[in-house]
């Protein structure tokens, strides 16, 4: 039985378009996902405690019988259960072994298709554990790429490496195409508002596909995302936590432009906003699920906590560890 666990992250800047090659700059924070796989004689078995699906709470058998005992659509659990069929895949391919027998135990602190990177921190967590549980160590960066490659498959072939990667290696990274590199930062403190809600990546990424190829400034504002990275870039270096700020809450305009924000997201955006933080703006694929705010004041999450579709707001420290074993027996 091995388990292994890896953080889930915000994004500083460049998500979307960090999928046509512009760069991107996600950290990883300190909500993980923990990853339990043990070998058993036959067959797949996948408890999955917190996945929800309608409210069910799943445990589904990926052997003969195939799909959990549960009143859903086989699509809805498809979706649900394509990141972890294809971290088994990438698991058996490393460790050259056909149709082994697992029993993975999944336990996450992040919440799902929010925006916080759940889905690559449960295949980076699960190649991990999967790999060791057959006797095979596998380098971060080996982790990361075959984690990519589960993200890619389930996305339709429209994946970045940069979630992948910083749950991989923890920190602040920057990704451009297959150029994946950790970066410093200054303190950055991070406050996250969530509306209970989620974002389908695959549906949403597919959107901003259309957009781009239907509207030349559409594929302009893609690349426009890229000259705000590249601007943080240097803001980072400086570490000029206002001009961070700026940047963020450029970059937030440029995502709803390509429809990717919501009426929630929107509505915590300005309330962290007007409460004094120096940036705002959704993370990740959106749709719904998360915004992050540059901020360490306490009225920022207050005010989060009273803003209409806010469920939940918390302080979210950058993380430096990425995947990691809890233990090997
Ligand atoms: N705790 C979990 N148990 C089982 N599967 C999970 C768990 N957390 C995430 N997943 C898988 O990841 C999917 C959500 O991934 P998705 O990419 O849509 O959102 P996200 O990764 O949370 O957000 P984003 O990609 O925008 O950062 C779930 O449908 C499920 O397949
Ligand atoms: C929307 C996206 O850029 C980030 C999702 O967290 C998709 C990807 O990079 O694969
Ligand atoms: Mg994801």
């Amino acid at each position: 039985m091995v388990t292994a666990s890896a953080p889930g992250k915000v994004y500083l800047f460049g998500e979307h378009a960090v999928v046509y090659g512009e760069p991107a700059v996600p950290c990883a924070i300190e909500l993980r996902a923990e990853v339990t796989v043990t070998q058993r004689e036959d067959g797949l078995r996948v408890q999955a405690n917190d996945l929800s699906l309608d409210g069910f709470t799943v445990e589904y058998d990926g052997d003969a019988s195939g799909r959990p005992d549960i009143d859903v659509s086989d699509s809805l659990v498809d979706a649900a259960m394509g990141y972890v069929n294809e971290a088994i895949a990438q698991v058996e391919d490393a460790a050259g072994v056909e149709d082994a027998g697992f029993e993975v135990q999944i336990d996450s602190e992040i919440p799902l298709g929010a925006g916080l990177g759940s889905s690559a921190a449960v295949a980076v967590a699960a190649i991990d554990a999967g790999t060791r549980e057959l006797g095979v160590e596998l380098a971060p960066e080996e982790i990361a790429e075959r984690a990519y490659r589960v993200e890619n498959e389930v996305q339709d072939g429209q994946a970045s490496r940069a979630d992948t990667f910083c749950s991989a290696m923890g920190g602040a990274v920057r990704v451009e195409g297959e150029d994946c590199r950790q970066i410093g930062t200054p303190d950055l403190p991070f406050v996250i508002g969530y509306d209970g809600g989620a974002g389908d990546t695959g549906a949403l990424v597919a959107g901003v596909r259309e957009l781009r190829e239907e509207y030349g400034f559409a594929a302009d504002t893609v690349e426009a995302i890229g000259d705000i990275v590249r601007c943080g870039e240097q803001a980072l270096a400086d570490g000029d936590v206002a001009e961070l700020g700026q940047l963020m809450n450029f970059n937030h305009g440029l995502l709803s432009a390509l429809g990717v924000s919501s009426r929630s997201l929107d509505a915590m955006v300005w309330a962290a906003r007007n409460a004094g933080a120096d940036g705002a703006k959704l993370t990740g694929a959106g749709g719904g699920g998360c915004i992050v705010a540059l901020d360490d004041s306490p009225e920022t999450i207050t005010a989060l906590e009273y803003t209409p579709g806010c469920e939940q707001a918390l302080r979210a420290e950058l993380d430096a560890e990425g995947v990691h074993t809890e233990g090997h027996r």
